[in-house]
């Protein structure tokens, strides 16, 4: 639905070295969700170049989480930490481009904004000159959470920098990311919550249509996601569709045949709703 770059929620890098069943459980893919990008929570270079091995050939890069400002991440070292840490996020970056040398391989991080925008501009310089391939910017510090998203800070970093900028933040629609470019001139945007509720959003559509709703419970029938997650995807979706009544009904339901019954009942037109084909576990 018109997105040219997808990532994974961030894995952490040590437990996937580690542990066959980590992989196993926290990473599947096929061609069809490429161009993807592997992200990992990581604070060592060798993990983090070990981590990226493992995924290399099966992605088109790894990028490193520098934003998450969870309490847990933060103490572990992981995620906004490690915007204080410039020297430590260029050496996993430039350890995982010596072991793997293919140029098609990006490697990247995605950054929250420091206190001090010059001390996030040298941030942004030490990990470019260390090999990444493009930095995305949130734009806020870690302890802000509804504030505004700084545009011009954005726009500073992509000024000073030569390789790609993507901006993130509160884009929830394609006029939203079309005045963040114009604003920030960066060379593309990323979306979370926006695409959550309309994974189609890049393609104008103001809420999920129908054709994406059905499209994904098409490709939960093949993967069979845990019904959590089948079931979270599908109410942020229809978020913007169901009444908020029915909504109510629909977020409380507890297994994937109650979901199909009530969307063939409630939301789809006849014989539209694609065919269970075994439950989600
Ligand atoms: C449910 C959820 C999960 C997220 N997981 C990650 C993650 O794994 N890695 C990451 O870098 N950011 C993660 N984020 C943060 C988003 O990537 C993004 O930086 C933030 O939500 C602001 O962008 P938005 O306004 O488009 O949502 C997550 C956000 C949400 C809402």
């Amino acid at each position: 639905f018109g997105t040219d770059i997808t990532f994974t929620p961030m894995i952490i890098a040590e437990g996937f070295v580690q542990s066959e069943a980590a992989r196993d459980n926290e990473f599947q893919t096929d061609e069809e969700d490429g161009p993807l990008i592997v992200q990992f929570a990581a604070k060592d270079p060798v993990i983090f170049s070990e981590a990226s091995l493992l995924v290399y050939g099966k992605c088109a890069g790894v990028d490193i989480n520098c934003g998450c400002p969870q309490r847990w991440a933060m103490e572990e070292g992981y995620g906004s930490h490690l915007i204080k840490k410039p020297e430590l996020v260029a050496e996993m970056v430039s350890s995982a481009k010596r072991r793997i040398t293919d140029p098609d391989f990006t490697i990247s991080t995605k950054i929250r904004l420091l206190d001090d925008l010059r001390e996030t501009v040298d941030l942004c310089r030490q990990i470019e000159a260390a090999g990444a391939d493009f930095i995305t910017v949130h734009g806020r510090t870690p302890k802000q959470r509804s504030e505004p998203v700084d545009l011009e800070a954005i726009k500073i970093i992509k000024e000073s920098l030569n390789i790609p900028v993507i901006a993130n933040g509160d884009i929830y629609t394609i006029d939203d990311a079309e005045r963040v470019g114009e604003i920030t001139k960066v060379d593309g945007v990323m979306s979370a919550r926006g695409m959550l509720e309309n994974p189609a959003m890049f393609f104008g559509y103001a809420k999920t249509p129908r054709e994406c709703v059905k499209r994904y419970i098409e490709i939960a029938q093949l993967k069979e996601p845990r019904f959590m997650t089948f079931h979270h995807h599908l109410v942020f979706m229809l978020e913007k569709s169901l009444p908020k009544p029915k909504r109510k009904v629909f977020n409380n339901l507890r297994n994937k045949e109650a979901v199909l019954e009530f969307l063939s009942e409630h939301y789809f037109a006849q014989d539209e709703l694609p065919r269970s084909e075994g439950p989600c576990s």
